[in-house]
């Protein structure tokens, strides 16, 4: 299936990667090997807590369709787990593939998902915009959910039903009162974390990643309308479909993936 994933991302220009990063030894996504992760007794539980209110439009940014949150206050946040500092919400969105052999960035033990939740916070004790905080170490937080098809995720059907309205690249359309923290599984206890990159240009190592060990279920049917949207904008001849918008697997390089649970 990795192979099968790769030729698929090959096929698309897109997704070539930059030649030279700077530093590059602290990349994302990877694979987590789960007997190579260390439990961390001193990781904390996460507390998140979204205000509803703080959610402001869907944008197609041509890589995948962001969930943007109003960041001007300290409404929507994460702290605890691996982070000193507290956390804003910022935006969320996704990477999914062709079929639902593939799609996930992260894969543990090798095992991809269809898809990839990415909720984006910055750490708003240190810093006081998003891209002040995209270009230091302990700047950003992701936690990363990994989705399978199964029952239909009913928190999931009201941003399903506005996505026909984002289908083109650099379409918007508001998008309010959602509560993000509907799509995290229930335990979220159990996790691993370690230290990494965006996994978009500018592929900046700013990023605590939080990886869920629980996976969420959407339906078949809810997939394919993430499938429905384009890479390209409407004026473009040409129309691609916005599918295997992930990042190829990075070197781990020495690093140390923690996890919460034994
Ligand atoms: C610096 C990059 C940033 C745009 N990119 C992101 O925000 C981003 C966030 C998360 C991930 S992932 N997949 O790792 O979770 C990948 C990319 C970005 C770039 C320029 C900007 N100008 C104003 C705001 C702004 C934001
Ligand atoms: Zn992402």
């Amino acid at each position: 299936t990795h192979e099968a994933a790769l030729c698929a991302i090959k096929l698309h220009p897109m997704w070539q990667e930059p030649l030279a990063i700077p530093g590059g030894d602290r990349q994302s996504p990877i694979d987590i090997v789960v007997r190579k992760s260390v439990f961390d007794p001193q990781l904390r539980p996460l507390k998140v807590q979204y205000e509803p209110r703080t959610c402001q439009q869907i944008w197609n940014n041509g890589y995948s369709f962001l969930v943007e949150y109003d960041d001007t206050t300290d409404k929507s946040t994460l702290k605890g787990g691996p982070l000193e500092d507290q956390f804003r919400l910022c935006q969320f969105h996704f990477h999914w593939g062709e079929n639902n052999a593939w799609g996930s960035e992260h894969s543990i033990d090798r095992r991809l998902y269809p898809a990839e939740l990415h909720l984006v916070h910055w750490n708003s004790d240190k810093y006081s915009l998003f891209e002040e905080a995209v270009i230091e170490e302990n700047g950003l937080a992701v936690i990363a959910v990994f989705l399978k098809i199964g029952k239909r995720h009913e928190g999931l059907q009201k941003l399903v039903d506005a996505l026909p309205a984002v289908r083109h690249k650099d379409s918007v359309v508001e998008f309010t009162k959602f509560d993000a923290a509907c799509l995290l599984p229930e335990n979220i206890d159990d996790y691993w974390t370690y230290a990494g990159s965006l996994t978009t240009p500018p592929l900046t190592e700013a990023v605590t990643w939080i990886v869920m060990k629980r996976h969420i279920e959407v339906s078949h049917d809810q997939l394919a309308v993430f499938r429905s949207l384009l890479f390209t904008s409407a004026e473009e001849q040409v129309q691609r479909s916005m599918v295997n918008n992930f990042r190829v697997q990075q070197a781990v390089k020495g690093r140390t993936v923690r996890s919460s649970f034994t």
